[in-house]
């Protein structure tokens, strides 16, 4: 798939990388906060020297197709993180997905990389020891219960309100108790901002899946009891049993799908949101209710949803003799009906999604999972539509994206209530905006505030 050279480039580099952060893995106990107290200053010495001896370097030009396309392709941002490429995908600080299968800590007796685990390397760039990701496990169970009144304003919502309108409010909310928002109005200096923002990021993050859970719980189960955080489990082991579902595969299922969800580079729109609130100095609490905003959208993050809704579409009219000529017809139908086939087409990626290949692989491992009709008809899906979508010849990427398996599994395993499954994004997307918030307040990053211009004002500098 991939030129053999820049295999090989790429193979070696994450091997350095791997093999750096896995001598500290054995090495260090410091807390999360500590070590990255450590790394911030050699972070803000290479900003530094960026700025002064390449700040007019030139990284290619604006054209007009940026300006009217939405930005594609246009190098704007700076996201420490990640970084995607086009054909592989995202790395996680220079690790694929695979790599960070590999040495990213899991659960006691789990096998999947812990969402912890993920947060740990995307705000470091290290790769944590057990022991670390045990004592983050625990501080963010110590920290999840939701304060009374947020409870109190969930509880208000009518259960029609869709999930991810009610998430939004109940993280925006929260900013009542936000760390750097109180620091700020006392008058703190601007090199203490980043700890105040980092106390709020670890609350929030804490807090999602007590919230999350709640608005599951008041929508699909009311009346059921909903159980509290217990303080000996992980983020999701919490997540998965205060949802009601006790089931290993399936808390294994949302352990992977939160961590490989949480970053995917800066432009996205739920990250760039995050970024553009977060540089007005609003608190992580607001700038993150914005970004899930953005990812409710169905050319984002609510293309899960939708892929279910699709395919239960196409299953209902096609029948049970489901066959590549009659998935061919239904995906025809709809690219004539106008609309565009949800979980397939990127704006950046140029191949499969590797997220979405690494949850094909979950399945592959399962044999309830590849006899499950639902899982069956996702990969007879992938098998025609590239195909489609070439000879229809308008989307640039043919290929699926992550949605095109996330929410399939989640139907499989009981949460068939495909209207949440962007709130399960919600909880893994925090990973990645909030490590970006620490670091913009950590690296003194300006007010985002790009010029704009109009037609006319494009016409007049064509001609001069
Ligand atoms: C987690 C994520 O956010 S992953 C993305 C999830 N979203 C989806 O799966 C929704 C379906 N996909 C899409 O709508 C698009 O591929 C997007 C929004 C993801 C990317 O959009 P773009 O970067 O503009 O894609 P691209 O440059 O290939 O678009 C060119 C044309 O192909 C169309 N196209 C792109 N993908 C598809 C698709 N899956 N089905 C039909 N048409 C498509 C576009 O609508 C556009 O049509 P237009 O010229 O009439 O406006
Ligand atoms: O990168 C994008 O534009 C969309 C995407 O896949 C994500 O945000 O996970």
């Amino acid at each position: 798939m991939f030129g053999r050279g820049s295999q090989l480039v790429a193979k070696s580099f994450s091997r350095n990388v791997a093999a750096a952060s896995f001598q500290r893995r054995l090495a260090s106990t410091k807390s999360l906060k500590e070590t990255l107290q450590e790394v911030i200053p050699a972070k803000q010495e290479q900003l530094k020297k960026l700025k002064t001896e390449h700040g007019q370097a030139s990284l290619g030009e604006v054209t007009v197709d940026n300006v009217i396309g939405g930005m594609r392709g246009l190098k704007a941002m700076l996201w420490e993180a990640s970084v995607l490429d086009p054909n592989e995908g995202i790395r996680f600080h220079g690790l694929t997905i695979p790599d960070c299968q590999k040495q990213l800590p899991a659960a006691p007796g789990g096998k999947e990389m812990l969402p912890e685990s993920m947060l740990w390397l995307l705000l470091t760039g290290q790769i944590p020891s057990e022991a670390q990701v045990r004592q983050l496990s625990a501080e963010l169970a110590e920290k999840g219960e939701l304060p009374a009144y947020v409870e109190k304003l969930i509880d208000s919502l009518p259960p029609t309100l869709h999930p991810m309108t009610q998430l939004g409010m109940g993280v925006a909310a929260l900013n009542h108790d936000s760390s750097f928002q109180a620091a700020y109005e006392k008058g703190i200096k601007k090199t203490e901002y980043w700890t105040h923002t980092f106390e709020d990021c670890i609350n929030l993050i804490a807090r999602l899946p007590a919230l999350s859970a709640r608005i599951y719980h008041n929508i699909y189960n009311a009346g059921a009891p909903l159980p509290g955080i217990d303080k000996k489990l992980d983020l999701i082991g919490n997540y998965a049993n205060m949802l009601g579902f006790a089931n290993e595969d399936l808390t294994e299922y949302l352990r992977l799908y939160i961590a490989i969800h949480g970053d995917h580079e800066g432009g996205n729109a739920s990250a760039h949101t995050a970024h553009l609130v977060g540089s007005t100095l609003s608190d992580p609490y607001l700038s993150y209710s914005a970004a899930l905003y953005a990812l409710a959208g169905p050319l984002h993050g609510l293309a899960n949803q939708e892929v279910l809704r699709w395919q239960m579409a196409m299953q209902k009219e096609i029948g049970d003799e489901i066959t590549h000529e009659k998935i061919k017809d239904y995906l025809w139908k709809t690219l004539k009906s106008g609309q565009v086939v949800p979980g397939y087409g990127h704006g950046v990626l140029r191949n499969p999604d590797p997220r979405f290949m690494a949850l094909q692989e979950f399945c592959d491992a399962r044999p309830d999972l590849l006899k499950s009709p639902t899982i069956q008809l996702v990969k007879q899906t992938y098998e025609v539509a590239p195909g489609v979508l070439k000879e229809h010849g308008k989307t640039k990427n043919p290929y699926p994206n992550v949605d095109a398996t996330s929410g399939c599994v989640l139907y499989h395993y009981g949460l068939t209530q495909f209207k949440y499954y962007t709130v399960i994004f919600g909880v893994s997307r925090a990973l990645g905006c909030l490590t970006q918030l620490v670091w913009a307040r950590a690296l003194g990053l300006p007010l985002e505030r790009p010029k704009s211009l109009s037609m006319d004002a494009i016409e007049k500098l064509i001609k001069a």
